[in-house]
């Protein structure tokens, strides 16, 4: 289990992260949110022990992760980080960079896990090819392949997938996410991206402010965010009568209190987003199909 226990941070004066108080089961997927600067990044890189907390202790089971001032080499062989840097070997090839932390001594059993990770990051056919011949996406499969390598017991993820395109990204991140529950790996999610958690994570804290802001399943908060920010992260929203309505919880009727006038239709695949003018203010919900500029339309709240 890991325990992050009311820990504060600062980098220079003021606090990033101040009395952050968690805990991850083994096993669990957590993920972490909040906007951009909100301390997500640092949040994983104390946990990995690159810094000193200024406050409060970190704990992976009876182990305490201790920072740069009390461990001459930063990080433990029970955990993994992979950062944004990949920080690979470039003119080396796919599978070697993979294989690299493996011993030699045990050539079928290096050779099967190479093969194992590479068809979970689905990098089988540039096992042969060298890091510097691939796109960012492939460098990140590679990463995230290189850090499984040596099964950790936890993994720490900043933003896994930001350099995958879409076509990738749906596959890997199941082929990933399966994996690591098979594998009983924790695992610890910095993210954007709510296709990351939704359908993922045991678990999902918020941070803002730096302090964490909530810490639930994301089924509770995507049904109750209590907080703009909170639903602004699982999609569109609008705020009527001081309540949040998500844009497919508006819906157009034939009579209503919520007259509209449309602006603009945007197509959205299987549905179109209509962006409408409720009492001067700019109301978006989901429909079936476009319609036209200047059109009023009733509208009907469906939580
Ligand atoms: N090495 C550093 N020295 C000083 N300040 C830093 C350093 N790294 C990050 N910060 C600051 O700490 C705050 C949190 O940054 P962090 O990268 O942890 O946020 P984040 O939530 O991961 O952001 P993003 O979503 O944009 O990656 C920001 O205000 C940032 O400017």
């Amino acid at each position: 289990m890991l325990q992050v226990k009311n820990i504060s941070f600062s980098y220079e004066k003021n606090f990033v992260l101040k009395n952050i108080d968690f805990s991850v089961n083994k096993g669990q997927n957590l993920s972490v949110i909040g906007e951009s600067g909100s301390g997500k990044s640092t949040l994983l890189r104390l946990i990995y022990g690159e810094y000193d907390l200024n406050q409060g202790e970190i704990l992976w089971n009876n182990t305490k992760i201790l920072g740069p001032k009390f461990n001459l080499v930063i990080g433990y062989d029970f955990m993994k980080h992979v950062t944004q840097e990949f920080d690979l070997m470039p003119f080396t090839s796919v599978e070697e960079n993979i294989g690299k932390h493996l011993s030699n001594f045990f050539p079928v059993e290096k050779k099967e896990r190479v093969t194992e990770l590479l068809e979970v990051v689905e990098l089988a056919l540039f096992s042969k090819i060298k890091v510097k011949n691939l796109s960012g996406g492939q460098k990140q499969r590679v990463a995230l392949a290189r850090a499984l390598a040596k099964q950790p017991e936890i993994i720490l993820l900043d933003e896994p997938f930001s350099h995958i395109d879409n076509f990738k990204k749906q596959s890997l991140r199941r082929n990933l996410f399966k994996y690591l529950k098979e594998k009983n790996i924790t695992c610890i999610v910095a993210t954007h991206d709510k296709d990351d958690v939704l359908g993922f994570a045991d678990k999902m804290i918020v941070l803002g402010d730096s302090k964490i802001i909530a810490n639930d399943i994301p089924e509770h908060l995507y049904k109750n965010p209590k907080t703009p920010l909170i639903a602004s992260f699982f999609g569109e929203f609008n705020l009527i009568d001081d309540k949040i309505v998500y844009s497919n919880q508006l819906k157009v009727v034939e009579k209503s209190n919520l007259k509209a006038v449309v602006n603009h239709s945007y197509f959205k695949g299987y549905y179109y987003l209509i962006e409408a003018n409720l009492n001067g203010e700019k109301v978006f919900f989901e429909h079936s199909k476009s319609i036209k500029k200047g059109v009023a339309v009733f509208l009907s709240i469906y939580l």
